[in-house]
């Protein structure tokens, strides 16, 4: 991918000094400010090309849409909930957080509160109940066996818990080789002596917890949740908690931060903590480290690591696949100045021909798509809201792969009205070329740079003459030029161009088809 250039980036909240050293070190202009309201976010954002966060700064649509230069939101740390990151997709703006810089800290703390529950260690508890319980022996079912669910697996199998757990992706021999037998959650509920959580917060792990599934469990069962407010149903947790089905709580998030309702935090068997999963030094160092480095491996075209909403980049990282993301968008441009007058576009379909290009498909199609909605009513098309906006605007994209030993080409065939019309290209010696045009073949590739006026006619000297008349009378020299073989009579022509002619109706009258463009 063509680097991104991120030139000055608001830190928005406390993160490690080492984030800003290593970005002001790589030539990024860096602003720090704290506890700003969502107001001043909003005023000052579109200052900034990039913004670092942690769980605090609410990104909102409102952030995202206010922020019209912004190109990377980075998450020092892990959850991405405080960020709208379809907002942030569909303005073309990349997020990435750092998956596994706290990862340790979190786990730690959700051991710390297992134990603190066994033995109520809190000042208040410890006054008023004295007997605790062990947990060796005691059954711990952990929902979300992702980077923290393993990693409290492991240390509290070392108390002698048996491990028990439950996530749709991480599969069963997986987590069966760290000690986790996997089970449903109607399975595990009836087993458990504690549960913990460490899902992310989605629609579908939202009240995970709640009286329903309370009700399945051993009456006192205690439970932790380190990772994301809701994801145990709060209210649910406080009738459980009143009931005594619920035995002790141990939390570090809630739904709102601090909570104003102060119910769950007052009740005498929950222990609870600020949200202090990730605060030590080492997950903070790691944590905003990453965040740096990733944004300036970012801006300097090195590799993307840990975007969460722009997978279609990732293969763009290699030097040759700049050219083939020229090549797709000038295709999507030039489809779109043969076709401007039959919008609209109802499908886009890119195959890749060729071993090379087996991983580029997915870019291609979006650098395709870029180029056909270029210039169009929607903001900045890239290939990170490329499909997207693709979607919003009614285009279906289809993404093909073909084998080929002989040739390394791109086709890209878009439905427009009723009928298709269809591009071939490819890279030669380091630039992109045309070399079809809705099935006409051109004799000499057409490089895809500078200015092109493509027109449809018979092959006439004639009309050859007329064309350059026009070019001359409007003062634009004739740099290149391609003829297609013949089709039906009539073949495409591609000039190369000097500048953009102000009028090309001359050469509609001359030509079945005009249209000129900028690659
Ligand atoms: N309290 C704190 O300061 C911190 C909190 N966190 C929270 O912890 C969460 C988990 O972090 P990681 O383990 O690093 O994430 P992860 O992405 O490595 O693991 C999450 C796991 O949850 C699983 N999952 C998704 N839906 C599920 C469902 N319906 N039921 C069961 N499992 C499901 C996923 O398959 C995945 O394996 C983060 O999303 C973040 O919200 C993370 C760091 C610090
Ligand atoms: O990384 C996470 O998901 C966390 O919850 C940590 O949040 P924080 O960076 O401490 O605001």
């Amino acid at each position: 991918m063509a680097p991104l250039s991120v030139k000055r980036v608001l830190i928005s909240e406390s993160v490690d000094p080492c984030c800003k050293t290593i970005l002001k070190e790589n030539g990024i202009e860096v602003t720090e400010k704290q506890q700003m309201t969502k107001e001043e976010l909003i005023a000052e954002i579109q200052n900034y090309d990039g913004l670092v966060v942690r769980s605090a700064t609410k990104v909102t649509c409102d952030v995202i849409n206010a922020g019209s230069n912004l190109k990377i939101i980075g998450r020092a740390g892990t959850g991405v909930d405080n960020v709208d990151v379809d907002a942030a997709t569909k303005s073309g703006i990349i997020v990435m957080n750092t998956p596994s810089g706290n990862t340790i800290s979190a786990a730690e703390l959700t051991c710390a509160l297992l134990m603190s529950l066994s033995r109520w260690l809190s000042a208040l508890l410890m006054i008023l109940q004295f007997m605790g319980a062990e947990l060796y022996g005691k059954v711990l079912g952990i929902v979300g066996l992702g980077r923290i669910g393993k990693e409290v697996a492991s240390r509290m199998q070392s108390f002698g818990m048996r491990t028990i757990g439950y996530d749709p992706i991480t599969p069963l021999e997986v987590s069966a080789s760290w000690g986790v037998e996997q089970m449903s959650l109607e399975e595990l509920w009836p087993q458990c002596d504690y549960i913990t959580v460490h899902t992310p917060l989605m629609p579908s792990t939202t009240g995970l917890l709640n009286d329903a599934s309370f009700a399945k469990c051993k009456k006192g069962v205690k439970v932790v949740n380190c990772a994301r407010g809701g994801i145990i149903d709060e209210a649910a947790l406080l009738r459980a908690l009143e009931s005594g089905q619920c035995g002790g709580a141990g939390l570090d998030v809630f739904v709102e931060e601090p909570p104003k309702d102060r119910a769950l935090v007052n009740h005498p068997n929950v222990i609870s903590c600020p949200h202090l999963g990730a605060s030590t030094k080492e997950a903070q160092a790691r944590c905003g480290r990453d965040i740096a480095l990733q944004i300036v491996d970012m801006v300097t075209g090195k590799a993307l690591v840990g975007a969460v909403n722009a997978q279609v980049l990732v293969s763009t990282f290699s030097p040759d696949s700049h050219q083939w993301i020229r090549l797709g968008e000038s295709m999507g441009r030039v489809l779109k100045a043969c076709t401007a007058s039959k919008e609209p576009y109802s499908q886009v379909h890119v195959t890749s021909l060729g071993e090379s290009l087996k991983k580029s498909s997915g870019f291609l199609s979006s650098a395709a798509v870029v180029g056909l909605l270029a210039e169009g009513p929607q903001k900045g098309p890239n290939l990170v809201n490329a499909l997207p906006l693709a979607a919003e605007t009614g285009i279906t994209v289809q993404t093909d792969h073909k084998d080929s030993d002989e040739r390394e080409v791109c086709v890209v065939e878009v439905s427009v009205n009723g009928s298709s019309f269809t591009t071939v290209g490819s890279v030669q010696a380091g630039v992109p070329v045309l070399l079809e045009l809705n099935g006409s073949v051109f004799r000499q590739p057409v490089p895809l740079t500078g200015h092109l006026l493509f027109f449809k006619a018979s092959n006439s000297t004639e009309l050859l003459l007329s064309v350059t008349g026009v070019l001359a009378a409007a003062g634009v020299e004739l740099q290149s030029f391609s003829a297609s073989t013949a089709s039906s009579g009539e073949q495409w022509y591609c000039m190369g161009i000097s500048s953009l002619l102000g009028d090309i109706g001359a050469l509609k009258s001359l030509a079945k088809e005009a249209a000129q463009l900028t690659v």
